[in-house]
């Protein structure tokens, strides 16, 4: 969507009290608002990249609280030049392509949106110290499933343990992996994974110390620099926020940060989002009894019809398996006591 295709019936009007006739106090009119990209969330401030400028924002009241994240398109009226102390204003977010969501468990699994417009989730991975937990790895591909998104793990440390039992065990959800090491003090398939991402915008989840912010450090030259930076209005350095931060790649395309999220409440999950990323079972599923939930040994379910097939190859097994195990995954608690992934072989 353009900053033109804005006007004032755009602005959502709340109806009067007690009569269906729309409020028509003096609204203004948005033909002056200007595209941004909003890259930051702070305290109610938003950082909004307007025209390469970085600007400061508040959002519009009629927004709601919420209605602004990291990745969305907005339209952006008052001082956008950008320089200090100047302060613009949000007053339309685009319609969103994906929507990356997570429900807290302890708020009556409240959901909360995380980043708007995300191309892909990438899952960093260290194949050891620490040992890669597969459950979290799981439960994050089920959450980039549900928001639409493509997914790509990126297993690091492999000067420390093989990769082969991890890929492996991931090869029948048909996830694209990219392995990282270090030699020699130099992390080694950075270009790969620079290749990847180029041109798209990508979220990085991962849990301490995989090697996230070594990555995102080579892939943004100036990263430690931009997260680091002081802002101009709140004089708060952004390291101390948790949220999410956009980065833009020195070849195109962002690498979105997610410093505070280590793990996804998959409360707003249904079943049928984590199907339809598997289009060869979601058909076979069509003959399953409503409301199946196609867990091994379910009454009817048409996975274990298909599954006792005399044809059947190890490749549907295994991709059955793969998809009960993620819908598995979906239940159960946002943080399962830290597991060692057994299989794993190191060197
Ligand atoms: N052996 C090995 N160590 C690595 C590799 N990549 C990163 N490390 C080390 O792993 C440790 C953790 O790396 P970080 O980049 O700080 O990890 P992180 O995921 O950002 O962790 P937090 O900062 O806690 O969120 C550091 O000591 C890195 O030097 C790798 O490919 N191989
Ligand atoms: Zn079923």
């Amino acid at each position: 969507m353009r900053a033109a295709d804005y006007d004032e019936s755009d602005v959502r009007v709340r109806p009067a009290r007690g009569g269906s006739r729309p409020r028509t106090k003096q609204r203004p009119a948005y033909k002056q608002a200007v595209d941004g990209f909003v890259t930051g969330v702070n305290r109610g401030r938003y950082d909004v990249l307007v025209a390469g400028r970085a600007v400061t924002a508040v959002a519009a009241r009629e927004l709601g609280r919420g209605g602004v994240v990291v990745g969305d398109d907005v339209a952006v009226v008052g001082d956008t030049t950008g320089g200090p102390g100047s302060l613009a204003r949000i007053v339309r977010v685009a319609e969103r392509r994906t929507l990356l969501r997570r429900s807290s468990e302890d708020v009556g699994g409240i959901e909360r949106v995380l980043v708007a417009n995300a191309d892909q989730l990438v899952v960093v991975t260290a194949l050891a110290d620490p040992e890669p937990r597969t459950r979290m790895v799981d439960r994050c591909l089920v959450a980039a499933f549900e928001a639409g998104m493509d997914t790509l793990l990126c297993l690091t440390k492999s000067d420390l343990a093989d990769p082969d039992v991890f890929l492996a065990h991931y090869s029948p959800l048909d996830v694209p992996a990219v392995v990282t090491r270090r030699r020699d003090g130099e992390i080694l398939g950075q270009d790969e994974v620079a290749a990847l991402l180029r041109d798209r915008v990508s979220v990085l989840v991962g849990h301490s110390g995989v090697g996230k912010s070594t990555l995102v450090n080579a892939l943004v030259p100036d990263a430690s620099r931009a997260v680091g930076h002081v802002n101009a209005v709140t004089g708060r350095g952004r390291h101390t926020s948790t949220s999410a931060v956009a980065l833009a790649l020195p070849d195109g395309g962002w690498v979105i940060d997610t410093p505070g999220v280590r793990s996804f409440g998959l409360g707003h999950v249904h079943v049928d989002d984590v199907i339809a990323s598997f289009a060869d079972l979601a058909e076979v599923v069509t003959a399953c009894p409503p409301g199946c939930t196609h867990l091994a040994g379910t009454a009817g379910c048409a996975l274990d019809t298909w599954l006792a097939r005399p044809e059947v190859t190890e490749r549907e097994i295994a991709r059955a398996e793969s998809l009960r195990r993620l819908l598995v995954s979906r239940l159960g608690d946002a943080e399962p006591e830290p597991t060692a992934y057994d299989g794993m072989h190191q060197r």
